[in-house]
């Protein structure tokens, strides 16, 4: 008989999302995206971290202080890094990503052709980027929905 604790498709695809975070250096957020297509293939994945070049020892993974200063001038977010990695169109596709797109990343998302999101956390959602990302995720029938899905941590070296 097979077994039984098998991952669903959906457990699998927000697990390569989830892994894929841990390998951002973003001390404070680490996001992941994972893009499938309708034949549930993983066309791309991605995470957050700054552009080819930016060092993350030099740049700063600060939040706060002049824009230069910050982090927020130089990072490349999962989803947008996981749109710019396919090596095959991503239209028609289902992006699975560990927290809500903002929405510069909506835009994105919309314009490469993607028809779902599929997040776990939503931890912004008081914000009025996520209130710009819904306007416009329902003007273009993009559809999205939460997932339940605990944190898988990766341990390296477990004792
Ligand atoms: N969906 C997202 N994808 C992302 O890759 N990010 C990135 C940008 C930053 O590196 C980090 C957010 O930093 P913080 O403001 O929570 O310290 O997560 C953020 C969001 C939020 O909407
Ligand atoms: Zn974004």
């Amino acid at each position: 008989m097979k077994r039984s604790e098998y991952l669903s498709w959906e457990e699998y695809f927000m697990g390569v999302a989830s892994l894929s975070a841990q390998r951002s250096k973003d001390p404070n957020t680490q996001v992941g995206a994972c893009i499938v297509n309708d034949e549930k293939r993983i066309i791309s994945i991605g995470y957050n971290g700054f552009p080819r070049g930016a060092s993350d020892d030099t740049f700063p993974w600060e939040k706060e202080g002049g824009v230069v200063d910050t982090k927020y001038a130089y990072v490349v977010h999962a989803e947008a890094n996981a749109i710019l990695n396919a090596r095959t169109t991503v239209s028609g596709s289902t992006v699975y990503v560990t927290l809500f797109p903002c929405h510069e990343c909506t835009k994105l998302i919309i314009q490469s052709g993607i028809k779902e999101i599929v997040y776990a956390s939503n931890k912004y959602k008081n914000t009025e980027s996520h209130k710009a990302a819904l306007k416009m995720l329902d003007a273009a029938g993009v559809k999205y929905r939460q997932m339940e899905f605990g944190e898988i941590i990766y341990v390296k070296n477990p004792k």
